[in-house]
């Protein structure tokens, strides 16, 4: 590897009880040859044997990385049982979230990649006030909205609302809403993604968009209207589109990405066409963060049978992100 590269990518140790341990210890023997990155988190919650670099700053990572995976200590107080959060450690957790983004800004780190988490884990153990790190890395970074993406080589979603319940989404789903969510990914995909001139795909609310009002009349009253307003501004807009049509592989040639109305109408079609290798990306923020497209997986966690593709392509994309020359 040239390592005249960006700086290392920082990789939160995640929820300790999760598939997160066994992870960064996987993809640093898929990745240690071609990119720098280190785990921040404690290394008594690593499999046991996993061979470890501590480090005492990112700047020590490209000295050490082919020796073991590196680590920036962060200390729990309470071992890790896979497939069991301990309240003590959710703390820990979040504040290894915190320091990521103090090394990212401050050019330490050449972008966040974040191992699952486990929402309510979080929330029991230490009063975490937000639905999952995209928000919280909103506030972190002072920044009031942001765009969650999943992405993978076949498809690109961004769900414009997330993490709330169904029957809140039609009065969460607004017009200026909407608006926002596709200019965050309109710059997101131009900056992030070198995509120039971005084609985007809206889908409606309502099953067949609505159907002329048939099924529900969002569609009529505002998202067309909003979305004519925004292609005359000269953004490349479909839609809105009825969401069960738009993701076979003929719609999909047709767009870059595919904005949805809510959590499930985006992330079911990534996750059944690309669970191993969808990547989470925040579009919106002032530094780089990515993260694998699947949770903390208790039911595996301690079995060794986690599959690792998801992150190294998290890991891969930030990296190219981060300025990264083949
Ligand atoms: N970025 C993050 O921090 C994310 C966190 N979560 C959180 O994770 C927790 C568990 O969520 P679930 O809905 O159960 O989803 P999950 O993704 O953890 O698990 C769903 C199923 O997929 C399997 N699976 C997941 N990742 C795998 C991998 N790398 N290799 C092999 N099998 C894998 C699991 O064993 C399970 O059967 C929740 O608290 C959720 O909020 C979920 C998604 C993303
Ligand atoms: N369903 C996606 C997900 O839970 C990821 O959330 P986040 O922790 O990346 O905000």
């Amino acid at each position: 590897m040239n390592r005249a590269q960006p700086a290392p990518i920082a990789l939160t140790c995640g929820e300790p009880a999760g598939i997160g341990p066994e992870l960064a210890v996987k993809v640093w023997a898929a990745l240690k040859d071609e990119l720098n990155f280190f785990l921040i988190g404690d290394p008594a919650h690593l499999p046991a044997g996993a061979p470890v670099s501590l480090v005492a700053s990112p700047d020590e990572v490209p000295g050490v990385i082919a020796d073991g995976l590196p680590v920036l200590a962060h200390r729990f107080p309470a071992p890790a049982t896979p497939g069991q959060a301990d309240p003590a450690n959710a703390q820990g957790v979040i504040d290894v979230i915190a320091r990521a983004v103090d090394l990212a800004t401050t050019g330490m780190a050449g972008a966040v990649c974040t191992l699952p988490i486990h929402k309510k884990a979080l929330k029991d153990g230490a009063g975490f006030g937000f639905p999952g790190h995209t928000e919280y890395l909103a506030h972190l970074a002072g920044v009031e909205r942001v765009v969650m993406m999943l992405a993978s080589e076949r498809l690109r979603v961004v769900p414009a609302t997330i993490h709330i319940a169904l029957r809140d989404v039609p009065d969460a789903l607004t017009p200026a809403l909407l608006r926002q969510t596709i200019e965050i990914t309109r710059a997101g995909l131009v900056a992030q993604f070198g995509i120039a001139d971005p084609r985007l795909a809206v889908a409606g609310l309502n099953p067949h968009a609505g159907e002329g009002g048939a099924m529900g009349d969002e569609e009529l009253t505002w998202m067309i209207p909003l979305l004519d307003e925004m292609r005359r501004e000269g953004v490349d807009l479909l839609g809105p589109l009825p969401a069960d049509t738009m993701f076979h592989a003929a719609a999909r040639a047709r767009y870059d990405a595919a904005i949805c109305a809510y959590h499930d109408q985006a992330l079911i079609p990534i996750k059944t066409l690309d669970f191993d290798r969808g990547v989470n990306v925040t579009l919106g923020l002032p530094f780089i963060r990515t993260s694998p497209d699947h949770g903390t997986a208790f039911d595996i966690a301690g079995t060794g049978q986690a599959n690792p593709s998801s992150t190294i392509e998290a890991l891969k994309m930030a990296w190219r992100m981060a300025g990264a020359t083949p």
